[in-house]
């Protein structure tokens, strides 16, 4: 397993070790003992999985404390533009976002840690997101930012999007008060 930093402090690439043969592929998607080296100690206990058409755009949501979740997020059908805003109001790179191309090609995976809020736009049909959550789904603590907010200037591509209800009344980050 091959652990990258990324500029915004937290977030992490982990690329895990194919074994490749005649019958196809495996590899660990998660070990606790090797996630803990790489300082991925959170216990996770919750999983989620969500499977959308091409253009489908979930987030940029966020659970509050006591409620905040890290989340390991990976792609095991289709493609996705996956990005984490950094919302923790002390950070240097507050209001700041990477962006990452997930894939059941690439076998990418995604450490997002609390404090940010995360999204992520499908470029494929049939696109299945799968992630481990370390905290519990709580409702009344949801919070998130709307997607195209200008002043995040994300770059979600050039295609039609589809977005829920929901997300499209989401406010901009500087409509509110982040709870990191
Ligand atoms: C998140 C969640 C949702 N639900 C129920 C609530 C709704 O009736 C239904 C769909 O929920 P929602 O529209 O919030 O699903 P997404 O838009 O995919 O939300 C997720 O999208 C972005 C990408 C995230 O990072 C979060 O994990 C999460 O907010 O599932 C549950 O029962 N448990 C859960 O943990």
């Amino acid at each position: 397993m091959n652990i990258t930093k990324t500029p915004i402090e937290g977030l992490l690439i982990i690329e895990p070790r194919i074994f490749n043969d005649n019958r196809g592929y495996f590899f660990e998607s998660y070990n606790k003992s090797t996630f803990n080296e790489a300082g991925i100690t959170d216990e996770f206990v919750q999983d989620n999985q969500s499977k959308s058409q091409k253009g489908t755009l979930r987030g940029l949501h966020f659970q509050a404390p006591p409620f905040a979740q890290g989340k390991l997020v990976r792609v095991i059908q289709g493609k996705v533009l996956d990005i984490a805003v950094d919302i923790r109001k002390n950070s240097p790179t507050f209001g700041q976002h990477y962006s990452i191309e997930l894939s059941a090609e690439n076998q990418l995976q995604f450490w997002i840690p609390a404090g940010f809020a995360h999204g992520f736009i499908t470029l494929e049909d049939d696109t299945i997101f799968t992630y481990k959550c370390t905290n519990f789904y709580n409702k009344a603590s949801e919070g998130g930012i709307i997607w195209n907010d200008p002043d995040l200037n994300i770059d979600w591509g050039k295609i039609d999007v589809l977005v829920s209800d929901k997300d499209q009344i989401l406010p901009q980050l500087k409509d509110f008060t982040s709870p990191f």
